[in-house]
């Protein structure tokens, strides 16, 4: 390390301060405590570089500074504040922490309130709190914060318990956060725990069979994550992964409406491929009354697609501008007028040659002018120097000697990356890899749009 690149570090987290200040004063508001509930702000967008810039500093002074062996001490510890994390979001402590209030629970009484153990229940709070998700207020009192104020689903305790714990996350407006969080929490993180075992396993590891996961290891399922979700054992981690899609959506900066110029769109229907219960293909349709949409999807998760469009917008159902349907993306496109296809987070779900299945299933049913949208994270390297030549609106380079990939600021691209390779044998794909995929298809990529802050791009393609 030298002494300059740590004055350089520290220019740049000054700088970004100042300038993350003076957009609040701007906007005559003060910056939020970390004590109080996360409540958005309509000028968050202008904040998004300086912040990055500060995450991205003080994240890599953080390895600069501290001994070595404590840095991988509490990251191989990290395991311990997921689960934790899982366990707070399946006792509803964060629903319990926002009806006390700021002035807190006791953790017996939180503990009587969500059915648990205290004395385990305080240990875990504390450890959260000992990384800003919740607070301790006073010796065993409990109270939530800015971070863990998002892990709520928005419904009060009595609805919970009302409504059933599988149908914790269809509250409508729930932006789907803590389901999101559930289920990364639950089978995610238990596929994790086999990574050690499935990579020293040269026959699985090396496979490019969807049998051969570290989620295999853990659930024994008869068939992939999706044909288990469809079981009607796993009917709450079936909603609650939909609802976890919800929660994708709103966390990126990235989605739907950015991706297109819809406005374009004057003739045919836009088919949401693989749409899930169709939360991209709502926030559309509330947006563009032009538009005529079908989501498809499998069979139980259309049914759960009907509840979510009966509760968020049935108008649309009932005059039959959005049309659910269930099909088979790996079979012939019924869809013959489609002006476009697009597909959310599905490629990455699949091995290249499943992911070439699918788009080779829709074009035969293309017209000339039918586009094929793909949304997906375009993965950038760690390393300078090597910036992939993507088109379209280009990222801010970063002040040596940041990361070229901002560090921990694009984590959530390679999580999820990680989750693809656990629970699928998929992948994110680097832009080279997505070239690689997409040939011999019959579409050919002609454009790309991203936005600030986001790994996740619209990658657009003509029929060839
Ligand atoms: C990661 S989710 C993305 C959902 C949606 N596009 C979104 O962004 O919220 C992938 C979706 O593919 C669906 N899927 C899996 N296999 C399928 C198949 N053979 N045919 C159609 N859909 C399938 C899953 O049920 C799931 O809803």
């Amino acid at each position: 390390m030298s002494s300059n690149d740590l004055s350089t570090i520290l220019d740049i987290i000054n700088a970004n301060v100042s300038s993350i200040q003076q957009i609040y004063a701007k906007n005559q508001t003060s910056v939020p405590s970390l004590n109080e509930p996360y409540k958005p702000l309509a000028f968050e967008p202008e904040l998004i570089d300086s912040t990055d810039l500060v995450v991205a500093a003080a994240t890599q002074l953080i390895a600069m500074l501290r001994s070595p062996v404590i840095s991988l001490v509490a990251a191989v510890g990290g395991q311990h504040i997921a689960t934790s994390i899982g366990a707070a979001e399946a006792t509803n402590i964060s629903e319990i922490l926002s009806e006390a209030g700021p002035k807190g629970l006791h953790v017996a009484e939180i503990a009587k309130k969500a059915d648990t153990d205290g004395n385990k229940l305080g240990r875990i709070l504390r450890l959260l709190s000992t990384v800003h998700i919740f607070q301790e207020i006073a010796p065993d009192v409990f109270a939530n914060n800015r971070l863990s104020s998002v892990l709520a689903s928005g419904k009060t305790i009595k609805e919970i318990n009302e409504d059933g714990i599988t149908n914790k996350h269809n509250k409508p407006g729930d932006p789907g956060y803590a389901a999101l969080f559930g289920h990364s929490a639950d089978e995610v993180n238990k596929a994790g725990a086999y990574l050690r075992e499935y990579m020293t396993n040269p026959t699985e590891c090396k496979s490019i069979d969807m049998a051969h996961t570290p989620f295999q290891m853990a659930f024994k399922p008869e068939g992939n994550l999706f044909t288990w979700y469809g079981e009607p054992s796993n009917a709450g981690r079936l909603a609650r992964f939909n609802a976890a899609m919800k929660g994708s959506l709103n966390a990126s900066p990235m989605n739907i409406l950015k991706a297109f110029d819809w406005n374009s769109v004057t003739d045919g229907v836009v088919v949401d491929v693989g749409g899930g219960t169709g939360s991209s293909s709502l926030m559309l349709a509330k947006e563009y009354s032009h538009l005529n949409i079908i989501v498809q999807d499998t069979e139980s998760v259309v049914k759960d697609g009907h509840a979510y469009w009966q509760r968020e917008y049935p108008d649309a159902l009932e005059n039959g501008r959005v049309k659910l349907q269930t099909h088979d993306f790996f079979t012939p496109q019924p869809v013959q007028n489609a002006a476009v296809f697009f597909l959310r987070y599905v490629l990455h779900d699949w091995p290249a040659e499943k992911a070439k299945l699918i788009l080779k299933a829709l074009r035969p049913s293309a017209t000339q002018n039918t586009k094929l949208i793909l949304l997906e994270n375009i993965v950038p390297y760690a390393i300078a120097g090597h910036e992939q030549k993507i088109p379209g609106e280009k990222m801010p380079v970063p002040p040596t000697p940041l990361l070229p990939n901002l560090g921990v600021v694009n984590l959530a691209c390679y999580i999820a990356d990680m989750h693809m390779m656990l629970c699928l044998n998929s992948q994110e794909r680097t832009l080279g890899e997505w070239t690689t995929l997409t040939e011999g298809t019959g579409w050919q990529l002609v454009d790309i749009k991203h936005v600030k802050a986001a790994t996740m791009s619209s990658l657009i393609f003509h029929p060839v």
